[in-house]
């Protein structure tokens, strides 16, 4: 599996941390920059490697700012992206299983080095398990492309019409 990873002056330093170990647990690895410690813009970074996963060149993305805010607003506006920043592992693990999330980002000012490896662990073990998320994926997609049609389609195929009852299976 390749992942794509990236970053702006803040993440410079964590980067390769995290690198490094997502290639011991197996995976190939990519840097798209930056990488000088220059200020530059979180922007480029997260478009490139939001754009490298949505053309299917890299599988995941994970990327890395100050706070991993700008990075993954970058991200997610490409196209295909679910991105979602995340300094626990509940969320990270989660944010595969129900919203099949494709980048990972995390903030450098605001996780040390082993907290964002046992992030992004559980980040790329989850696996997505579909069933009642998939409709609510596929209406991110809908608002995604403005279908507004395709939106309604989904908002009324709901199986139970909305009346299910709601029990928590979070896990
Ligand atoms: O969301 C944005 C990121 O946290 C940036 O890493 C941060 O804004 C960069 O700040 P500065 O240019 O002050 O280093």
């Amino acid at each position: 599996m390749k992942i794509a990873f990236g970053s702006d002056h803040v993440g410079l330093e964590l980067k390769p941390t995290i690198m490094e170990y997502v290639k011991s647990l197996g995976y190939e690895v990519y840097d798209f920059g930056t990488k000088s410690n220059e200020r530059t813009d979180y922007p480029i970074y997260g478009q490139k490697v939001g754009k490298a996963v949505a053309n299917g060149d890299y599988d995941l993305g994970i990327v890395i700012c100050g706070t991993g805010v700008g990075i993954s607003l970058a991200a997610n506006k490409v196209k295909g992206i679910r991105a979602c920043v995340c300094s626990d592992c509940y969320s990270a693990k989660l944010s595969r299983m129900h919203n099949n999330t494709n980048v990972l980002a995390f903030g450098s000012r605001v996780v040390g080095p082993e907290l964002a490896k046992m992030i992004v662990k559980n980040w790329l073990e989850a696996k997505y398990i579909g069933g009642r998320h998939e409709r609510r994926v596929e209406e991110l997609a809908a608002i995604e492309s403005d279908n507004e049609q395709k939106f309604d389609e989904l908002e009324h195929s709901k199986e139970f019409d909305g009346k299910e009852q709601f029990e928590d299976q979070s896990l």
